[in-house]
């Protein structure tokens, strides 16, 4: 059964519609991967998954995460589903952090709301839970960086954070919606590595939004390209990144080509 089932899923506000009839499904443990350039509704789509649409914007189809109804949901439905089976990595990791809360009280936060579900939230038991979590999320130097402000950390050293806090829910499915576009290209692969490394070992399924052909492609196992907030072409991300069928999905790929040629300094 699919962790997560999108059917005829469309976005609109009072005048114009932003998302239109989308369908995909993500089964449990499966790397998806969206494609579009800016303002296909790739970021609206993952917020629609989440229950976390802005209120101008109304969502009608049908959304199933983890066997729960989304769209219509309760607030306190939609919260204990955020706790449980969804987790969020965004483009800018100041966004999701407390620009004045130390790093590692800020990983504590969602270990102790999970510790608590199962009554384990002793103080030692979080303090464990967020070594654990920064040695897995590989944060460097964790004595010194636990105990500084986001703003005295590197913008990798931030992005780890916030996937140290997303896995401390133990989620189903981890959405990271262009979780390395405000890296430099070397922190970009390594967190790349990083989250790949991550859903695999722990079998969480990934809705990874691009629009790097190239990082979508090492990531994800099936991926659809979007385009003015509708779906254009989806499949098997292999097929699609290199024989596409469609027009635009082919425009992508060729763009994509040209700019790594230019890169390598090929005619
Ligand atoms: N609160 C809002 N009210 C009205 N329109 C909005 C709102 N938020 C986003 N939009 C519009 O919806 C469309 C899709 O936006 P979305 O952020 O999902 O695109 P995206 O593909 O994620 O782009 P990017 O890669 O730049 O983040 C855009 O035209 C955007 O201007």
């Amino acid at each position: 059964m699919a962790l997560l089932t999108v059917e005829t899923l469309t976005l609109a506000t009072a005048d114009t519609v932003l998302v239109e009839d989308l369908s995909f499904t993500i089964a449990p443990g499966e790397r998806f991967g969206l494609i579009g350039e800016s303002g296909s509704g790739k970021s609206l789509t993952s917020l629609a998954v989440t229950g976390l649409l802005p209120r101008a914007i109304t969502p009608s189809g049908r959304i199933v995460l983890d066997g729960t109804e989304v769209i219509g949901a309760s607030e306190r439905a939609l919260g204990a589903l955020r706790g449980r089976a969804v987790a969020t990595v965004f483009q800018e990791p100041l966004t999701a952090l407390d620009p004045l809360m130390p790093l590692g009280r800020q990983i504590a936060g969602p270990v102790r709301r999970r510790l608590k579900r199962t009554g384990e939230a002793s103080a030692a038991a979080v303090t464990a839970e967020v070594r654990k979590l920064t040695d897995q999320v590989r944060l460097p130097d964790p004595e010194r960086l636990l105990g500084a402000y986001p703003h005295e950390v590197s913008g990798g050293q931030r992005q780890r954070v916030a996937i140290a806090m997303a896995l401390a829910c133990r989620p189903k499915l981890l959405i990271a919606d262009e979780p390395t576009t405000a890296l430099d290209v070397t922190t970009q692969a390594e967190i790349v590595t990083l989250l790949l490394d991550l859903v695999r070992d722990e079998g969480i399924a990934l809705l990874f939004i691009s629009h790097d052909l190239g990082v979508v492609g090492q990531v994800a196992e099936r991926v659809m390209v979007m385009r003015n907030g509708r779906a254009v072409e989806s499949g098997p991300a292999g097929q699609v990144l290199t024989a596409p069928r469609d027009d635009y999905t082919r425009s992508l790929v060729a763009a994509a080509r040209r700019f790594d040629d230019a890169l390598e300094g090929r005619p």
